[in-house]
């Protein structure tokens, strides 16, 4: 019988400070943010408060020292030096953001596609940001110069595209790491497609970095203007601060303030972008994460088969899912390694099928293999799998198309993972990961969604919904992520529901609510489960039929009851008695010798 849900309230949850709360906090932080406010808004307004027409030369007034009327002075054409400071850094602001925007522009997305698909791109852009990267900076710019001519723009350009290695390699190394975590596999899993995962997960994660890089290079940018600007090859027909230094230097002996001024002007800007960028880092770091503890969920394998055509195969319509002589292998150097042999299984449904086995015995391979999730490296060997209807995979090899397959995850195919906590992406709200795929996969108005998020979280015994929904994955317990997990599984209110291990990483009492929730779903929504563990006593509270797995293959099979009554096989009875003994054996339960297991793989 099904036992009511135990309610659980969210815990109370702290305001947290955000990024930019603690960017303001921290005097330096607070500095360099001041500092570059009132730079910019020279830059800005410096042109329309400037006292004196900055171009228009005046020798009777050349070399004047600061006074009344030239607050800073006069160059040695009579201009005046505060108009040329105020209006020089509107010029040299915006030659260094042309030269972040070309670095940025062409860095980020390369590095974003080479890191997330690998590949021949990867391959083609690491080669061309090693070449770019052996290229002397500075020798190509003097040469740029000499070939184009003075302009301060065509130099900066050339000096982004220079620029561009630095955030190729920054953004390709962090979408890689960040490719492999759980909750980007479950956003694939919920049906969410690439550009969009890219767009949210991994850009969220790539951001922050981009960020502080663009904040020092922006301050790098102004120096390297400045410097080339100072050895002559500025555009003399546009006043920024290195022109200003240049003249400075070829005056220094008759009027030394005239280089101090631009030098300041650069210097204290530099420097504020430098320590911008750190306290960035800062704030940041302060940020919590959470990060994956083990990646259970798997690439998308690539389909060198021949993609099948749902309409020309012969398939198993009888039941909700068949798998029938599955086959599954890894080439090695010594052949290949066969981890899933001759598996077959049906499921109906309304119907929960318990897959048992000790750890390693192949059960998370063939659940995988049900949602199109192997490894890359994984190739089908034999068999066929078929979703109401639908072949997934046929007896002669071919596979459905990734297309096809993902269209099914998510929307009729649901999966809960084992560890919770990995596969909510800790950079976004509970509330926001809840609607995202009711927006994207059923297509649902975000208000609609928003509406049925909140329904799902009081659904699956969450008494507080709206605070969970507004908190962060690290602010709620497990057993409450396994909850907004099981939530988002169910909303797209599935056919079929794959289970992996969705109570192992959980403490023992939130266990028994876990497994009492699914319960209450599986009926609620009349889904066919397919529930992996290595837990005999999950089998027994849960599944109307058992498959027991041990080293890849079905060594028995049948109804909870008769098995629990009378195990035929000596591996199903070691199970039970490790079960009854309180074992739980993720480690390969040793049978006795007089009796050995007759199925298994040699
Ligand atoms: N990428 C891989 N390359 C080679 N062998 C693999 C790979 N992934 C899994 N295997 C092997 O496949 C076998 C079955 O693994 P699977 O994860 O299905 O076991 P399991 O029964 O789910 O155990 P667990 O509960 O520990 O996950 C194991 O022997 C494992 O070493």
């Amino acid at each position: 019988m099904t036992e009511p849900l135990v309610p659980l309230r969210a815990p109370k949850i702290a305001a947290r400070p955000g990024i930019a709360h603690r960017l303001v906090t921290n005097p330096l932080g607070a500095a360099s943010l001041a500092v570059l406010a009132i730079v910019i808004l020279a830059g800005v307004v410096g042109p329309l408060i400037s006292p004196f027409d900055p171009t228009v030369a005046n020798l009777g007034d050349a070399l004047q020292l600061p006074g009344s009327e030239h607050l800073l002075g006069t160059d040695s054409a009579g201009r005046d030096v505060l108009s040329r400071l105020l209006t020089g850094a509107q010029s040299t602001l915006i030659a260094a953001a042309l030269a972040a925007v070309v670095a940025v522009g062409i860095g980020l997305p390369t590095g974003l596609m080479a890191g997330y698909f690998g590949g021949w791109f990867d391959s083609v852009a690491s080669w061309c940001t090693n070449v770019l990267m052996s290229l002397p900076a500075i020798i190509i710019l003097l040469a740029v110069s000499a070939a184009l001519g003075r302009s301060v723009w065509v130099s900066m350009t050339v000096f982004g595209v220079l620029m561009t290695p630095g955030f190729f390699r920054l953004t390709r190394t962090s979408v890689r790491a960040v490719r492999n975590e759980l909750y980007v596999d479950a956003a694939r899993v919920a049906g969410v497609g690439t550009a969009s995962i890219i767009g949210r997960h991994i850009l969220s994660v790539v951001r922050a970095p981009v960020i502080i890089q663009t904040s020092i290079v922006s301050g790098i940018a102004i120096a390297i203007q400045a410097g080339l600007e100072f050895l002559g090859l500025g555009d003399p027909l546009v006043s920024t601060w290195g022109v200003m230094l240049n003249e400075g230097f070829i005056n220094i002996y008759s009027s030394p303030l005239l280089a101090v001024w631009p030098a300041l002007a650069i210097s204290i800007t530099v420097g504020a972008f430098v320590i911008l960028g750190n306290a960035l880092r800062d704030a940041l770091e302060d940020a919590p994460k959470i990060r994956g503890v083990k990646r259970l969920a798997l690439s998308v394998p690539k389909t060198e088969a021949i993609v099948l055509d749902p309409k020309h195969a012969e398939v198993d319509s009888r039941h909700l899912l068949t798998v029938s002589g599955l086959g599954i292998g890894y080439p090695q150097a010594n052949g290949t390694k066969t981890v899933v042999s001759d598996v077959s299984f049906f499921v109906d449904r309304g119907e929960v099928l318990g897959i048992v086995g000790e750890s390693g015995s192949g059960k998370t391979q063939t659940a995988f293999s049900i949602l199109g999730l192997l490894p890359p490296e994984a190739r089908i060997t034999g068999g066929s799998i078929a979703f109401d209807g639908i072949p997934l995979v046929s007896a002669d090899g071919r596979r459905l198309s990734e297309g096809r397959l993902a269209a099914l995850r998510g929307k009729r195919i649901a999966y809960i993972p084992q560890e919770p906590m990995s596969n909510l992406d800790p950079n976004f709200t509970i509330g926001y990961q809840l609607v995202r795929p009711l927006v994207k996969v059923l297509g649902l108005s975000r208000t609609a969604a928003r509406a049925r998020a909140l329904e799902l979280l009081g659904i699956v015994g969450i008494t507080d919904p709206q605070r969970t929904f507004d908190a962060y994955p690290h602010e709620v317990s497990g057993g409450m992520a396994q909850r907004v997990l099981i939530a988002g599984a169910v909303s797209c209110n599935p056919d079929l529901l794959i289970a992996d291990e969705p109570t192992t990483a959980l403490d023992v009492t939130v266990q028994a609510e876990v497994l009492d929730l699914l319960r209450d779903l599986q009926s609620r929504f009349d889904m066919g489960v397919v529930l992996v563990t290595h837990n005999f006593g999950v089998i027994a509270d849960l599944a109307d039929r058992v498959v027991v797995m041990q080293n890849g293959v079905v060594v028995e099979t049948g109804d909870v009851r008769s098995i629990l009554r009378s195990p035929s096989e000596r591996y199903t009875q070691t199970l039970l008695g490790a079960m009854l003994e309180g074992k739980t054996p993720m480690t390969p339960l040793s049978v006795p010798d007089d009796e050995p297991v007759e199925a298994g793989l040699a």
